[in-house]
């Protein structure tokens, strides 16, 4: 197995480092239980996830060869998605130009999908896990585990609820979460990049490492799920901030800015509802690496490229639909429960970046005000540790 880059917390006792002793022994030798992987979701990126864990699964003699994939069936010229997958091996609607392994078989039904499987990859956008969530319910065993790769981040009367809570809350189970600056047809033509696992339990955490490492796509673990997870929803928001900024031409310098000043504010959101973070988190690929990345090339950055062009004449959704032909927006529905949170906690001050954001993408706010930022922010820094 290759080397395992965990990023430890010094002053975190609870951290438990997986040693060596976690190494996986040969089922032959019957220490460990078969694991048969569902990949619940196929779309953009969870057909490119879908390449690297069904090439992975096929190293390692504890895991069934077999990958399936739910998909969100949709009829594509007359022909169901699930089936011109398992015929042509092509995801052609959200990843066209790539084969995917002949392991990976398509199922439409979630229920079918997950029937004997005991590790779940979650890759759907984040305003469908709930029911999603509800459909598995009771379906799976109780020793199952989870992994989550969706960025968002959603609020109910109780504060924050992040996607890992969704599912441990409907389903029981261990979850971890991966995300980083993982454009998904970057990794699917296997350039290289890195990601970061957020782990709860040491020994998942490795399962989830052999499943998604690889030469092209490097993981790193630290033990936080929540930073990671903040992270990558936030950083859904900057990006159109970022978009804003170049519909405006508003150079490199500007977008450095918006860039710096954008991970601040996710830092404070993480350290003001989850902190302390773990140091690591803003340095690592969840960090600073996706924001970057989703800023240069992401989605949501040409979306809302697009939107500040058209001048309040188009709306998010027509734009959704027209520029990603399927694909989904997280930041503009991410926004808007990030603001119900700060709204509710009278706390919009501290996060001045994503207030404007706010206003320019749905009251209306002209976008040359992206850097109105109040004086009282200017050269804001990170908080004080004892802040
Ligand atoms: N695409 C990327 O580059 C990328 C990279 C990292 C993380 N992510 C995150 O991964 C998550 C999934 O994104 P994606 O890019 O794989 O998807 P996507 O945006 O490419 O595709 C949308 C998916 O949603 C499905 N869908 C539509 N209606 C549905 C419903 N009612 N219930 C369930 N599914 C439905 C579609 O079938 C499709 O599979 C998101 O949170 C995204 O932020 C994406
Ligand atoms: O294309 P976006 O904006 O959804 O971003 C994709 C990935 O999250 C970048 O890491």
């Amino acid at each position: 197995m290759p080397p395992i880059v965990i990023r430890t917390q010094p002053d975190d006792p609870t951290h438990a480092t997986p040693s060596p002793t976690h190494s996986r022994q040969h089922s032959s030798e019957q220490l460990l239980p078969m694991k048969r992987i569902c990949i619940v979701g196929a779309g953009n990126w969870g057909s490119a996830a879908a390449i690297i864990i069904a090439e992975n699964v096929k190293k390692y003699d504890y895991y069934d060869d077999t990958v399936n994939m739910w998909v969100y069936e949709e009829i594509i010229d007359g022909k169901k998605l699930s089936e011109i997958i398992n015929e042509q091996h092509i995801n052609v609607k959200y990843l066209p130009d790539h084969n995917l392994p002949e392991n990976i078989v398509a199922v439409p039904d979630l229920r079918d999908a997950a029937a004997g499987c005991n590790v779940f990859i979650f890759v759907i956008p984040h305003q469908f896990l709930i029911r999603t969530c509800k459909t598995l319910k009771g379906q799976i065993p109780d020793d199952s585990i989870a992994i989550s790769l969706i960025k968002g981040i959603d609020f109910n009367e109780d504060g924050v609820i992040l996607m890992s809570d969704i599912i441990k809350r409907e389903l029981s189970i261990d979850v971890s979460v991966l995300s980083g600056a993982n454009i998904a047809n970057e990794i699917a033509a296997g350039k290289f990049c890195e990601s970061t696992i957020g782990y709860n339990n040491s020994d998942n955490a490795i399962v989830f490492f052999e499943l998604f490492n690889n030469r092209n796509f490097r993981i790193s673990l630290i033990k936080d799920v929540e930073a990671v997870q903040v992270f990558g929803a936030l950083k859904n928001v900057i990006a159109l901030g970022a978009g804003f900024c170049d519909a405006l031409n508003m150079g490199n310098n500007t977008k450095a800015a918006l860039i710096r000043i954008g991970l601040l504010e996710m830092h404070r959101f993480a350290s003001k509802y989850f902190g302390p973070i773990h140091d690591a988190a803003m340095v690592e690929s969840c960090g600073l690496a996706d924001l970057i990345t989703t800023c240069m090339g992401g989605r949501n950055r040409r979306v809302s490229e697009a939107f500040a062009r058209a001048g309040g004449k188009r709306s998010w959704e027509e734009l959704e639909d027209e520029m990603l032909k399927g694909q989904k927006l997280q930041g503009t529905s991410t926004v808007l429960e990030v603001m119900k949170i700060l709204k509710r906690d009278n706390c919009l001050n501290e996060f001045p970046f994503i207030k404007l954001i706010y206003q320019i993408a749905y009251e209306g706010a002209a976008i040359p005000t992206i850097v109105d930022f109040p004086d009282e922010h200017a050269g804001d820094a990170l908080d004080a540790p004892d802040d």
